[in-house]
């Protein structure tokens, strides 16, 4: 078949965070592009993810900086929270941000329905047969649902529906902390619900720099959660009116009592009746199988997002769409992906923000590794506002001290990704960085105090009063 014979130049299944973008890109370079989505644009980062959780954060933000506003000399005589009108204000947000949006689908035909493969290059959209020459698979992830006994009877909250409250329980059990169990376990203390969240691992955001986990366990434990872990959900019964839930750990086993429960335990791919086994398409509890290309085992049919585990982001699945839409209408000349300097941001407050690698990781792939940390009261912005919680901690290898990662605690932390995402993109040193002038008092001066004190402490900075040293000597 040649290629004009092909409806479509590239089809696109989902229509989430990752979807719209390789739809953008593709449609701006000129290509036919069809989009499929099984019920609306928008995925989950709109209506169940980022932009309802940032903004109940936003908030829950607001009520805690009002309850603690005597410290500054403001007298307030308590706040009430309207759920119902805070709901309202989410599903505002939300629907702001699907506007903005559109100009995603400029040019580009978009379908909604039930769609399977039917060849590497046929789908049945219903009943109707599609033909495309290629086709990127970016149906997202749905939250797993542990194997707890009694849960199903018994009921729970996703991230699915935990945006629709319009009335808080005056307590919760959120089993997970991982991101989602961290960042709406403090929204929703903030808003007044008791909260306790059991988390398996040793300690909450186990992807995280340990230094950063122990920092967001005392911010959590000094607004009243309760945070339990090494500790696995067994099961769930009623105990009057409340949800009882069994949790072991270590020999013992213990029970929590609350109004509700909270599942944010890890995702799973989107992938039933979209027809991969008929392809021989791999797929594992993870999600579908790609190379560092986004190609799955059938070379024309690529996969990004959270349906490919790995990375959950939705700047991720966007960076992905760039590299797939180019890879799929270029394939003389593919790009890999490139995770090098990957940032991310968890929205507790104070943020918990990463990119790159940790002291360790770096340890095992370069030499001359060292870390440097700030603490985040040295910045005087941060005392301006009364947030001095956290640090940056910088971590430099080689001779010329390159960024190899930063691992800051600190409100509105993730602001100062994107400047040493950049530096880091480019092998930037700290000496560069230190040549830049920084505007004051913002918080990113933090950045240049804390390669001002890096470079201080390591070879440049000795090197640097061995010759003024010299040169005062010679001046005698
Ligand atoms: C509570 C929460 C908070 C989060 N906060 C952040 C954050 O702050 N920052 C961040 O970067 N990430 C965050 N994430 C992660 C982020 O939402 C995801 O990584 C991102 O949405 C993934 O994009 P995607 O395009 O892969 O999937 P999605 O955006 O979910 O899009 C998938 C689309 O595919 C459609 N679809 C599903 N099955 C089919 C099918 N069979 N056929 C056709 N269409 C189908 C769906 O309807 C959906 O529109 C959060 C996630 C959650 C749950
Ligand atoms: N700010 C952000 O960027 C942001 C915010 C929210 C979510 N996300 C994305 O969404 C994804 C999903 O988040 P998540 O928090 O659901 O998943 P997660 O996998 O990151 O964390 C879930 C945690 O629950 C623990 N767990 C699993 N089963 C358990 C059990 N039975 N009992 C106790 N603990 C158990 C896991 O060990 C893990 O630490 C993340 O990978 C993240 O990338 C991102």
């Amino acid at each position: 078949m040649s290629q004009t014979n092909y409806d479509y130049d590239l089809t696109i299944l989902g229509g989430g965070s990752g979807g719209l973008t390789a739809a953008r890109v593709a449609a701006s370079l000129g290509a036919r592009v069809l989009l499929i989505d099984k019920e609306r644009l928008g995925g989950d980062c709109l209506y169940t993810g980022c932009v309802p959780s940032k903004s109940l954060i936003h908030v829950a933000q607001i009520v805690h900086q009002a309850n603690n506003a005597a410290r500054l000399g403001l007298t307030t005589h308590g706040i009430d929270v309207d759920m119902a009108h805070i709901n309202t204000y989410i599903q505002g947000v939300i629907k702001r941000v699907y506007e903005a949006e559109h100009i995603y689908t400029d040019d580009v035909t978009v379908k909604f329905g039930s769609v399977s493969f039917q060849s590497p290059t046929a789908l049945l959209l219903d009943s109707e047969r599609i033909t495309s020459r290629s086709t990127i698979i970016v149906t997202g992830s749905h939250p797993v649902i542990p194997q707890i006994a009694g849960l199903a009877d018994l009921g729970y909250l996703t991230n699915e529906d935990v945006f629709q409250l319009t009335r808080l329980p005056a307590s919760l059990l959120i089993v997970g902390g991982g991101p989602i169990g961290v960042e709406l376990g403090q929204a929703l203390a903030r808003l007044g619900v008791r909260i306790t969240i059991i988390q398996g691992p040793e300690r909450i955001l186990p992807r995280e720099d340990p230094a950063v986990s122990a920092a967001i366990t005392d911010v959590l434990e000094s607004e009243g959660v309760t945070v339990v872990t090494k500790a696995r959900a067994q099961n769930v019964e009623r105990s009057g009116a409340k949800k009882r839930l069994i949790v072991k750990r270590g020999d013992q086993f213990i029970a929590f009592e609350a109004d509700e429960l909270l599942l944010a335990v890890g995702r799973q791919p989107n992938v039933d009746g979209l027809g991969l086994d008929k392809l021989g398409i791999a797929c594992t509890a993870q999600g579908i199988q790609v190379n560092s290309y986004l190609q799955t085992t059938r070379k024309n049919i690529f996969a990004l997002g959270d349906v490919i585990g790995g990375y959950l982001f939705t700047h991720v699945a966007a960076y992905q769409a760039g590299v797939a839409v180019r890879n799929a209408l270029l394939p003389v000349s593919k790009k890999k992906v490139d995770y090098r300097v990957l940032p991310w941001c968890t929205f507790t407050d104070p943020e918990a923000a990463r990119v790159g690698l940790t002291y360790e990781e770096a340890q095992q792939q370069h030499r001359q590794v060292r870390a440097v940390t700030l603490p985040w009261a040295d910045i005087d912005r941060a005392q301006t506002e009364g947030a001095t919680t956290g640090f940056i901690q910088l971590v430099l290898a080689g001779k010329k001290e390159e960024i190899v990662g930063a691992h800051m605690v600190g409100t509105h932390a993730g602001e100062l990704l994107g400047e040493i995402a950049l530096a880091m993109q480019h092998h930037l040193t700290i000496s560069d960085m230190l040549a830049t002038i920084h505007p004051y008092p913002t918080l990113t001066t933090g950045l240049q105090q804390a390669v001002f004190e890096a470079q201080l402490s390591g070879r440049q900075g000795h090197t640097n009063r061995r010759i003024v040293s010299t040169m005062l000597r010679l001046l005698k």
